[in-house]
């Protein structure tokens, strides 16, 4: 069977099965969206891009956007974040205040909410949150070479009418002198960079870059890209970090809009869609389409 003979089929199965998990339901928004949508696109090394389903289908990007946030702010101020932010997996929820506490408001990594927070916060030294979001929405332009990417306003007024969490979050961070700005602005610039809105097409393309895939815009040193591998490999999809990495071996990041961004270093950039989530806060269908790609074509780092 050839790749995109691969693709095709593993779209067929997937519509056919009816356990698509469930939407996020606390962002008003994203909870009106059909779970029952699937979309993937693989850039691989030769340049070449192969899709199957809704591929081409907007979808809001919310935590992946961590990813891409911190390598801005690792190109802005380098190691000092790590002062702010740790760097292992936290094995609690996406959005738990739990170890906040315990360890003085230093959050465990910038892919859960609390670190992505930081990060935000971090991007807005000095500068007004118009112009720190214009960078992140920039650098994913770039990334992707597709100037076709913005914001999805009602998608950040959803979340910011509702996510209480992040509201207690961003203040425990504050009472612990670990939030530069007030919370209401790093938190309305973070739910606008959460509602960057693209496609799996568009998304791949952007993980070329972290792929160190050879048509990729040289933007990230050697050193950055290893580094945002092994924080996608041991922190990108939360709780359920560790069953990704038994199941699929491939440095990953989700996010709550359904999406996924999967590298295969030097070989491919992958992006998956489908918005019903697991118990984890990931894609359902996602993890399952990444598990059966990444053995059909042998991609696991591990062998
Ligand atoms: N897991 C996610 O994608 C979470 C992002 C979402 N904007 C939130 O802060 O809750």
């Amino acid at each position: 069977m050839t790749f995109t003979a691969f693709l095709g089929a593993l779209d067929a199965e997937i519509r056919e099965r009816a356990d698509w998990g469930d939407v996020a339901s606390y962002i008003p928004e994203l909870a009106r969206i059909d779970p029952a949508q699937f979309g993937i696109a693989v850039a691989l090394a030769d340049g070449t891009m192969l899709t199957a389903g809704d591929a081409e289908q907007r979808f809001s990007i919310q935590s992946i956007s961590k990813v891409f946030a911190l390598a801005c702010v690792l190109g802005r101020i380098g190691e000092q974040i790590w002062t702010r932010v740790g760097r292992e997996p936290s094995g609690a929820r996406f959005d738990s205040i739990l170890l906040l506490e315990r360890e003085h408001g230093r959050p465990r990594n910038p892919f859960i909410n609390a670190g992505a927070i930081v990060t935000t916060d971090e991007m807005l030294a000095g500068r007004t949150p118009k112009d720190a979001l214009s960078e992140i929405v920039g650098f994913l332009r770039t990334a992707a070479e597709d100037d076709d990417i913005h914001i999805d306003k009602a998608v950040a007024k959803s979340e910011a009418e509702t996510g209480f969490r992040n509201v207690a979050l961003a203040n425990y961070l504050m009472s612990f002198g670990n939030l530069r700005n007030p919370p209401e602005m790093t938190l309305g610039t973070y739910f606008h960079q959460c509602a960057i809105e693209m496609t799996c097409v568009q998304l791949a393309r952007a993980g070329r870059m972290i792929a160190s895939l050879p048509d990729a815009p040289r933007i990230l040193s050697a050193q950055k890209i290893r580094r945002l591998n092994a924080l996608m490999m041991l922190c990108g999809h939360y709780d359920g970090s560790g069953d990704f990495a038994f199941r699929v071996g491939l440095p990953g990041k989700s996010g709550v809009g359904g999406g996924l961004l999967m590298i295969a270093p030097g070989v491919a950039s992958v992006a998956i869609w489908s918005p019903g989530l697991n118990v984890y806060g990931n894609s359902k269908m996602g993890t399952y389409a990444a598990e059966r790609l990444v053995q059909e074509m042998g991609w696991s780092v591990f062998g």
